[in-house]
């Protein structure tokens, strides 16, 4: 186990294949979930390409710290953890809220950044109102209370089969995160806007979203896409929010020629 003190908190992360001086992809994770998710893709991908993950605060095994956050209170943790490896110039992949610190990486810290994978995300996420009320139910009655809604969004109806273990556990993995965590990261979408910062990305990047996607549906991601100067858009079969989950091999199928293109 890895764990990174930085100067606000402790980030629990991994290092996969480093040594080995293959192309690096630093992955960041989307709301109420911790870096397991990219078991499946890395799984994938793990003869190509080097990988570093992390739990961003409040999530995982990582420190709570001091809710609620700004998205730059994630993106210098990120940060933290890549400079810890000593890593410059990698391919960054952002989930959802993932995306938003991955453009607020770029932002702050170009040299860390080669090419964006911006997946399931936009450069502004939702409404004040939207994220306020979630704040406050999961406040008064726990993240269980959503879990339902939340689970819509993140996977299509097959894959929410009572039969499907994966689904059982990825169930398990969202209700035992921490409410501060989440709703301190619910206080970060809420108040990012990448809207203008966009329009400035000056490396190769790839939108991607699943074509049942209910939390940043496929609309938003090609509006994120057209702010972008020569960015590529893909949309992934029969996947929600969560396609790197949902469908692995269609996922890194999407990426792959991007990947190698820019590794
Ligand atoms: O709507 C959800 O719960 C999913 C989600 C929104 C932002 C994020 O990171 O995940």
């Amino acid at each position: 186990m890895n764990f990174l003190k930085t100067s606000s908190t402790v980030i629990h992360y991994r290092a996969v294949g480093l040594e080995t001086g293959k192309p690096v992809i630093a992955f960041a994770n989307s709301l109420g979930t911790d870096f397991r998710i990219w078991d499946d893709v890395i799984a994938r991908l793990g003869d190509r390409f080097a990988f570093v993950l992390h739990d961003k605060r409040g999530h995982g095994l990582s420190d709570v710290g001091s809710a609620p956050y700004s998205i730059f209170d994630h993106v210098d943790d990120m940060a933290a953890v890549l400079d810890h490896l000593n890593l410059k110039n990698v391919i960054v992949c952002g989930l959802s809220v993932g995306g938003l610190i991955a453009q607020g990486l770029y932002v702050r810290r170009p040299d860390l950044v080669k090419a964006l994978v911006l997946s399931d995300t936009a450069h502004k996420i939702g409404s004040d109102e939207m994220w306020n009320t979630r704040i406050k139910a999961i406040q008064a009655n726990g993240i269980g209370s959503l879990l339902e809604p939340i689970m819509e969004r993140w996977f299509t109806p097959p894959f929410r089969s009572p039969d499907n273990a994966v689904y059982a556990g990825c169930c398990n993995m969202l209700v035992r995160q921490t409410a501060d965590g989440y709703c301190g990261t619910c206080a970060a979408i809420r108040d990012a806007d990448f809207t203008a910062d966009a329009a400035r990305i000056a490396v190769p990047t790839l939108c991607v979203v699943g074509d049942q996607d209910g939390s940043t549906p496929p609309a938003l991601v090609r509006a994120l896409a057209d702010l972008i100067p020569g960015s590529e858009f893909v949309e992934i079969e029969n996947a929600g929010h969560i396609p790197c989950v949902e469908q692995p091999d269609a996922y890194v199928a999407a990426l792959l020629p991007f990947l190698e293109r820019y590794a």
